[in-house]
């Protein structure tokens, strides 16, 4: 016979699968009710032994108090931004730049989509959440513990429990999230956020976590910025290490060995960005091994390993707006 004890670490391995399978691969295992009977054996068990709460359980998404503010974070690494590139010719400037100063290294790129969100740094400690900051200045940001909890695809627990590893992502409001806010905002005679961009940016720094319970928010991870208990040296390894720890990683990168395959994945996506349920705004070319991004640094602001590849602003559908000609 299992102990309450034993049974809610049961439970929370379960529901921990479930969310994942749910929420980030999106192929749910069982159906919403049998995941709602888990879910609540799960808070009964532990209304009866309250002892038995942790912070990692599925049922500690939603915070209880409303903060007065947000505490300031100071960054362990500097969060870097990128420099922009707007056409071919830049790219392939950045291309001979990098070949330049490597030598004749092989240069092999990684293509990301550049997810329209907001910057996100998380830190996990023996595999278990514990902070989520905003960039800010990229120096210092704000502690949003609280509400990046309850994002559905961030696990709260790593399926293994790394000694320390701090990562990387972007947070951001689905397209249809986004325009249902904006109904229902409309509807209530609010203001209406001008992008999904704004929303994820308007919806993470909320003072009350329940409201930010309330918004669907994505999360795409795609770096890391302190690993301890594994050696990785490539990109391509750590989108894959971070899919292995149980993070939504966006599956449509794509390891390029050259600048034409990195143009050619420029061309596809900025011809089928309105295929994904977010907002795109381009391409992030990263070079793929991390020593030779040792080699190039970076500057203040960004580094000299990555650029973003900005797509054409999209000509927006005009509205046509009824004007009363009295
Ligand atoms: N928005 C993104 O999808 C994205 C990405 N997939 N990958 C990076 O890698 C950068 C981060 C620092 C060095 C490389 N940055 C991204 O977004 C940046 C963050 C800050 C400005 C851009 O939005």
């Amino acid at each position: 016979m299992e102990t309450p004890r034993e049974r809610a670490e049961k439970l929370r391995e379960e529901i921990r699968k479930h969310d994942y399978h749910y929420y980030v691969l999106d192929q749910p295992l069982i159906s919403d009710a049998e995941y709602d009977r888990l879910f609540r054996e799960l808070v009964e068990l532990e209304q009866a032994y309250p002892d038995l709460v942790t912070p990692d359980s599925p049922t500690q998404r939603v915070g209880g108090e409303v903060l007065k503010g947000f505490t300031p974070v100071q960054h362990r690494v500097p969060l870097l931004s990128l420099d922009n590139a707007f056409n071919e010719r830049e790219l392939r400037d950045f291309n001979r730049r990098l070949k330049e100063r490597l030598g004749d290294e092989a240069v092999a790129y990684v293509c990301e989509l550049k997810i329209d969100g907001v910057s996100i740094a998380l830190v996990y400690q023996d595999g278990v959440l514990m902070s989520g900051a905003t960039r800010g200045d990229g120096i210092v940001g704000e502690d949003v513990t609280a509400n990046i909890r309850t994002i559905k695809s961030l696990p709260l627990r790593l399926t293994y429990p790394l000694p320390r590893v701090e990562v990387r992502g972007e947070v951001y409001m689905p397209k249809e999230a986004f325009a249902r806010l904006n109904r229902e905002r409309e509807d209530r005679g609010e203001k209406t956020f001008a992008n999904p961009r704004n929303a994820a940016a308007g919806s993470i720094r909320q003072l009350d976590p329940k409201v930010t319970a309330g918004r669907t928010l994505g999360l795409l991870v795609y770096d890391i910025l302190h690993l301890e208990g594994k050696e990785i040296d490539s990109q391509r390894e750590t989108l894959e290490f971070l899919s292995e720890l149980g993070f939504p990683v966006d599956r449509n990168f794509r390891w390029c060995a050259s600048l034409d395959e990195v143009l050619e994945y420029c061309e596809e996506w900025q011809g089928r960005r309105h295929e994904l349920p977010y907002e795109i705004d381009g391409v992030v070319v990263k070079l793929n091994s991390l020593p030779a991004r040792q080699l190039l640094g970076a500057t203040a602001k960004s580094p000299r390993w990555a650029i973003a590849y900005k797509f054409p602003a999209e000509e927006k559908e005009t509205k046509i707006v009824a004007i009363e000609l009295n």
